[in-house]
């Protein structure tokens, strides 16, 4: 294409010809103007390469001033054309840069050479222009700052972002070194001052601190330029706070990848192991190379999570799945595992990866286990324990009430667990505990529930329906599994238990009222002899009225002195010498008439009127052997029987040593019966013993042979006396059993060197026997039956039973 001139010249005929030799040249003449203003209003629409530009214009602009516009404004080159030569006309034109200054007149060949030459100028110029847009735009386009310094003048230039990314202050304007550096940490500053003073090249990612004071990160780059006698250097600055950053998050995410506890595995998108982590070849045994390319369903999850979870996952919006798995060890052991599954996308929401994290929580699975164990399980024994009753019973409940079918509640208490605990200590105690939670537990079915409530009581929950003999066969299972000797260290002894048995829903429909029904039954055992089993019963409740009103009569008979004692007298079978006589207490009802001792005295001893009729008694008995004494009579044995209750009283030696310092009877003269089973039920009885011991009064042990008669307990208590039971003495001397019993009684009395006294002889053959056994002393119908001081006067006169005479 033709060059584009326009030509600016106010006399017309120079213009046209001016306009002529241009085209004769083969330039394209756009534009002929006349004034410097037509000429400027021209330019964007004509859009000349060059302007020819006459400088004297006439009125209004001349062409000087019109030049320093276009110039300015678009650009254009200027090539004036002109007469005149004198310095202030070339100074004027000098300011707007002109490409050439032809004088007039001049030659086409002339006007030809200056106007190529000029268009030549502007094409280099143009180039270079390109070039150092180019420059700038690949600056911003990389965020780059471009900075020149000269070391000789501290001169430092700058371009691009450089302030952008330094903050820009007012000091680093000053274009100084120092003002640059001051922007770089302190602690890289020297490094870098020593590299820009002593390198030809510094390369370095440096710390910087941040307008808003926060620490960044530039990369430096700059090289020393030496061109002759001068050195420079240029250099190029980025912010890489950003990168900089994620790399040190990429390098924190590494350490984590490769310390953490937890097992990783990376995944691409069809599932195929990518990577994986130390963790998780200790916690699987898999080395990486085993599994790179399987998938984990395939080799890590014991049982597939389902065929849609990855899909599933894909849809979920956060892309992300967490829960308990159960993982697989190379070896094949399963082990539970904690599992978060997370899937990643990249900037364009495209499906990269899957990361799965799992750790091992089989510890924790156990520790929970340990934990529930623990806190439904009796430490102990290892049975359940109370909150176990709790929720088992009302599930077996639930379950009864749907299918309509009964459930047995059994209460057991072991009879006499208190004194074993008292006189063989806790750790024999525990053992006696442990080995009879094993014999109940070995005596029921898999679907029967054991528990221990706490001390020596258990209960059983029987679940599925029996018919009641077969509950009843259960529980005497139970009994005879208890009684069985028990081995303690060197001791060897035997304990019995006693059972209540409630059936849902006769006995309750809910359990509290089955387990108190069941309680019930267990103490009604317990008051008909211990070591039985006992059904609840709704006579149970009638009873308990029965009790009540009785009560009411006995502290009635307490305030009207309708109490009185019987005396029974005791035998030496040697000589049949009067030796003793037993205190029985008697009580006339006004209405009932007289109530036998076997009925209100286990009333007295449950509402606790037994302290004041106990005291009572022995102040009573002490007394009348005084008394007879004072009569003349030598003194005789006074025994008197003492409660569990009375037993358990703390203030119960005192008592006995006050009745005996008022009524002054010599501590020999009393003996006090105490039962096998009262000595097995309360705690501390072996001290309670000692107690009395130390007062001086003889102590006896009724009704012997019915509690578990541990000869090992026995030796450790301070007994005096023995009393065979009257129930084995009925049966002799015909009976095999009681023969034996007795027997052996009397030759563990005679080991433990302890007076005997057999009770209850009705027959002349029983005497014998007993007679030829070796026992001391005797009582019972045959010599006579407890009667009433008055009625003893010829016996205590004689102090001999007739018949053995
Ligand atoms: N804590 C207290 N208990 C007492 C007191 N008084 C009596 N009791 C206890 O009551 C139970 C029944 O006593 P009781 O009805 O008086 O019967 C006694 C005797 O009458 C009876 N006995 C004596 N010999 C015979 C006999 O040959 N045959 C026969 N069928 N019964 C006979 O035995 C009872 C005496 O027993 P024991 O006390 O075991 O020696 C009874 O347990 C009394 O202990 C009291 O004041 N306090």
């Amino acid at each position: 294409m033709n060059p584009r001139i326009m030509i600016v010249e106010d006399e017309r005929i120079v213009a046209l010809d001016l306009k002529h030799s241009l085209e004769f040249l083969g330039y394209q003449a756009v534009g002929v103007h006349a004034s410097g203003e037509d000429a400027i209003a021209h330019i964007p629409t004509q859009q000349p390469d060059l302007v020819l530009m006459d400088i004297n214009l006439g009125p209004g602009m001349d062409g000087t001033e019109a030049a320093l516009v276009i110039n300015a404004e678009h650009k254009v080159p200027i090539v004036f054309l002109t007469a005149y030569a004198e310095e202030k006309t070339l100074s004027r034109a000098e300011r707007s840069m002109p490409y050439g200054y032809l004088l007039k007149p001049y030659e086409l060949r002339e006007l030809d050479a200056t106007l190529r030459m000029a268009l030549a100028r502007r094409q280099a110029e143009l180039e270079v222009e390109h070039a150092e847009e180019r420059l700038r735009l690949a600056m911003d386009a990389a965020a780059l700052g471009v900075w020149e310094w000269d070391p000789q003048s501290d001169d430092f230039q700058w371009q691009g972002h450089l302030e952008g990314i330094l903050g820009g202050r007012p000091r680093f304007l000053r274009g100084e070194q120092d003002a640059f550096l001051d922007f770089i940490h302190e602690e890289d500053r020297p490094a870098v001052a020593a590299q820009l003073a002593e390198n030809d090249v510094v390369s370095s990612t440096v710390r910087m601190r941040q307008p808003d004071g926060s620490l960044g990160w530039i990369e430096l780059y700059a090289k020393r330029y030496a061109e002759h006698d001068r050195t420079r250097v240029i250099g190029v600055v980025r912010d890489v706070t950003e990168r900089h950053r994620n790399e040190e998050r990429l390098r924190q995410a590494n350490v984590v990848f490769q310390t953490t506890g937890e097992g990783v595995l990376i995944t691409d998108p069809q599932h195929r192991v990518i990577a994986t982590n130390p963790a998780f070849s200790l916690l699987t045994g898999y080395a990486a190379e085993d599994i790179y390319g399987f998938d984990p369903d395939n080799f890590l999850h014991a049982r597939r999570h389902s065929d849609h979870f990855y899909p599933r996952l894909l849809e979920t919006r956060q892309g992300y799945w967490h829960g308990e798995v159960t993982c697989l060890r190379r070896d094949g052991t399963p082990f539970p595992a904690w599992e978060h599954v997370c899937a990643v996308r990249d900037e364009r929401g495209e499906l990269r990866n899957f990361i799965i994290t799992f750790s091992d929580i089989s510890e924790i699975r156990q520790a929970e286990e340990q934990i529930n164990h623990l806190a439904y399980h009796d430490a102990l024994t290892g049975l359940g324990n109370r909150h176990q009753l709790a929720a088992r019973l009302d599930t077996e409940l639930e379950r009864a009430q749907l299918s309509r079918q009964p459930v047995a509640v059994m209460f057991i208490d072991l009879d006499g667990f208190k004194l074993v605990n008292d006189t063989l200590g806790h750790a024999a105690g525990d053992i006696l505990l442990q080995t009879v939670a094993r014999r109940i537990k070995g005596s029921l079915r898999r679907t029967d529930i054991a528990i221990r409530l706490g001390g020596d009581e258990f209960v059983v929950i029987v679940p599925d329906a029996r018919r009641l003999e077969d509950y009843a066969a259960l529980a005497e299972k139970l009994l005879e599994a208890v009684r069985e000797v028990i081995e303690l260290r060197d001791e060897r002894l035997s304990i019995s238990a006693s059972i209540g048995i409630a059936v849902f829903p006769d006995n309750g429909t809910d359990s509290q009222t089955l387990l108190k029904s069941a309680d019930n039954a267990m103490y009604d055992a317990k008051m008909r002899g211990r070591n039985r089993v006992a059904f609840y019963s709704p006579d149970m409740a009638e009873r308990a009225h029965e009790r009540m009103a009785m009560e009411q009569g006995l502290m009635q008979a307490l305030k009207t002195d309708a109490l009185h004692l019987h005396y029974q007298p005791v035998i030496s079978l040697a000589d049949g010498k009067l030796v003793g006589v037993e205190a029985l207490l008697r009580w006339h009802h006004p209405e009932l008439g007289q109530v036998p001792p076997a009925r209100f005295i286990p009333v007295a001893e449950e509402s606790g009127l037994i302290d004041r009729i106990g005291a009572w008694v022995l102040r009573q008995a002490c007394r009348q052997a005084l008394a007879w004494q004072q009569a003349g009579h030598p003194p005789l044995r006074m025994a008197v029987n003492v409660s569990v209750r009375q037993l358990a009283q703390d203030h119960l030696v005192e008592n006995v040593a006050a009745v005996l310092a008022e009524t002054g009877l010599a501590p020999e003269c009393l003996e006090l019966e105490i039962t096998e089973t009262a000595i097995q039920s309360i705690e501390h009885s072996r001290e309670r013993l000692r107690q009395l011991k130390a007062l001086g009064v003889m102590l006896a042990i009724d009704d012997f042979g019915t509690g578990f008669s541990s000869l090992s307990l026995l030796k450790h208590l301070p007994i005096d006396r023995i009393k065979i039971d009257r129930s084995f003495v009925m049966g002799l001397p015909d009976d095999g059993n009681d023969a034996a019993i007795t027997q052996a009684i009397i030759a563990l009395a005679q080991n433990l060197k302890m007076a005997l006294t057999a009770e209850g002889i009705e027959s002349p053959e029983q005497l014998t026997f007993l007679q030829r056994q070796g026992v001391e002393d005797a009582q019972g119908y045959l010599f006579s039956r407890p009667q009433p001081p008055q009625a003893l006067e010829s016996l205590l006169h004689t102090r001999q039973w007739q018949s053995m005479q």
